[in-house]
């Protein structure tokens, strides 16, 4: 093989970089590895010229007489004898066979091995060959002068794949001659195999022939997907997936597959993809029998298009289903979460807060006193007498009234209030905003209630209880943290409980 001359030294560099060195090694020692006549190479340049005539490449065959003859004996092949007489020169049968036929017999000359009987190499051939009608196809739809170039871009995008083939033998019908497979998973295997894709390879060894920088980065780039502004770049990698889907053993399947891509990046039906492929349903065969390769069995396009197309709507259907179902159980899991914290926070004997809730609250609103320059005060009651209670009247009577008062108790706060049970018989309210002699106010409402309504009824006599209440301001005392505004509070409790119960005190007044 010859070293690069159309393609940059930069790009083949670059590409020599990345294809892995026993491969690249591989390749040059390979004897069989196909290579590229010059009539070949001559005629893949007359392919990308825009205004290439058939005569072009007549003039660029004739020069070769087993080219010429072979060109000769397909277009002289059933399927374009519609004429009475034979073709008596290359421009004869050139111009029977059209551009794309003479671009493909030339190509498939000069890189066919003999055996393409091996099903790796029969796979190739079919998929080189779909793929390219598939492309000549789009390309005529959105950019119809590069018809042409993308057509031999689609048919060179995997010769990796032979190349691969030619160096490695043994494992190729390992690799490649399995039941037919898509490029994106042939792709995946190849990487863990050899280290590298056939785009890599196809890519190098068109760049070894001296390709042009272009063809070489289109083929580089001809498995990367959908998502291209380049309308050529894009006929190639469609084409590519719809010689997948038109080979695969599933093509409903994959067809829809890739009728989802193209509507996910243009929702309309633009592609034509009945027209596509009823062009391949009538093209294909008599290609694949010019070229002596046995035929896929045969597709109705217009069943294989429906059968996809109703595929489509059953899987939006159960994908919407899906995103039903998945929404729904969010939201129970959302709501099952919101339930889970707000138990988590609360007391159920009381239904108030719980002490680590409680905690957190105070420690929260106490820093955002301070940066803000605000202030609370936290009113901190025990009721008096609690063990005489439980031991005359019994643990649920004491329960029932801890209950009842917790009720009470949220019934007298306001919003932005926090009332939460601190202890045993120890409940603690966070007042925002309330200075101390507010405070007081809301602690003796607390004892007038108490007063004036019992908290249980045993053998139907009301039991009233009475409370010691100490409150705190955070303003009076120059505290350090949360903790010591709590024993404020705490001491101011207990100054009450010393001087007889039933009352309240308020820290610093
Ligand atoms: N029924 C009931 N009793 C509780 C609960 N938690 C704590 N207690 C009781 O509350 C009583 C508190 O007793 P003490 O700390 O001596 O206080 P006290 O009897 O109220 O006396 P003073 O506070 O000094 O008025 C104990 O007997 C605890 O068992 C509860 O959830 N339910």
């Amino acid at each position: 093989m010859t070293g690069p001359t159309a393609v940059s030294e930069t790009l083949y560099t670059s590409l020599a970089d990345q294809l892995p060195g026993f491969i690249s090694s591989a390749l040059l020692q390979c004897k069989r590895l196909p290579t590229l006549p010059a009539v070949a190479l001559n005629v893949l340049k007359i392919s990308r010229g825009a205004d290439a005539t058939l005569s072009d490449y007549a003039n660029a065959i004739e020069h070769d007489p087993a080219l010429t003859a072979r060109v000769m004996s397909v277009a002289n092949s059933v399927h374009y004898l519609r004429a009475a007489q034979p073709p008596h020169t290359c421009f004869d049968a050139t111009q029977r066979m059209g551009l794309d036929v003479t671009l493909a017999t030339v190509l498939s000359f000069c890189l066919f091995e003999k055996d393409h009987t091996a099903r790796a190499r029969l796979q190739f051939w079919q998929r080189a060959l779909t793929a390219a009608v598939a492309a000549s196809y789009l390309a005529q739809q959105l950019c119809p002068h590069q018809s042409g170039s993308v057509f031999t871009t689609a048919l060179l995008q995997d010769i990796g794949i032979l190349a691969l083939q030619t160096a490695y033998p043994a494992d190729a019908e390992l690799l490649y001659g399995t039941e037919y497979t898509s490029h994106p998973h042939i792709m995946q295997v190849e990487k863990r195999y050899f280290g590298c894709d056939h785009a890599l390879v196809s890519a190098w060894l068109l760049a070894k022939w001296g390709a042009h920088d272009e063809l070489v980065q289109a083929v580089l780039h001809s498995h990367d997907g959908f998502e291209t502004a380049d309308n050529a770049a894009l006929c190639l990698n469609v084409s590519g997936s719809i010689a997948d889907a038109w080979l695969s053993a599933n093509p409903a399947q994959a067809l829809a597959g890739v009728i989802r891509q193209l509507n996910a990046l243009t929702p309309s039906n633009e592609w034509a993809i009945s027209g596509l492929l009823a062009h391949l349903e009538h093209t294909l065969p008599p290609l694949m029998d010019t070229l002596n390769l046995s035929t896929p069995a045969v597709v109705n396009s217009v069943a294989l298009l429906q059968e996809a197309q109703q595929l489509l709507f059953e899987h939006t259907l159960s994908l919407s289903a899906r995103l039903d179902a998945q929404q729904q159980a969010r939201e129970t899991l959302l709501h099952d979460y919101a339930e889970l914290e707000q138990r988590s926070r609360i007391d159920s004997l009381t239904q108030l807060a719980n002490r680590a809730w409680l905690e957190q609250q105070l420690r929260e609103r106490f820093h955002l006193c301070l940066t803000t320059k605000r202030t609370m005060s936290v009113v901190f009651i025990d009721l008096d007498h609690f063990k005489v209670l439980n031991d005359r009247y019994g643990h649920q009577a004491g329960d029932q009234v801890l209950a009842h008062f917790g009720r009470m108790l949220a019934s007298l706060i306001r919003v932005g209030d926090l009332a939460g049970r601190y202890g045993g018989e120890e409940f603690l309210v966070i007042l925002p905003d309330e200075d101390a002699e507010g405070a007081r106010r809301f602690a003796e409402r607390i004892t007038r209630r108490l007063q004036e309504r019992p908290m249980a009824r045993v053998d139907q006599e009301p039991l009233y209880v009475s409370v010691s209440i100490g409150v705190a301001c955070l303003t009076d005392g120059g505290f350090g943290d949360e903790r010591e505004l709590i024993d404020a509070a705490d001491q101011s409790m207990y100054f009450i409980k010393r001087s007889g119960r039933g009352g309240v005190s308020v820290y610093g007044h």
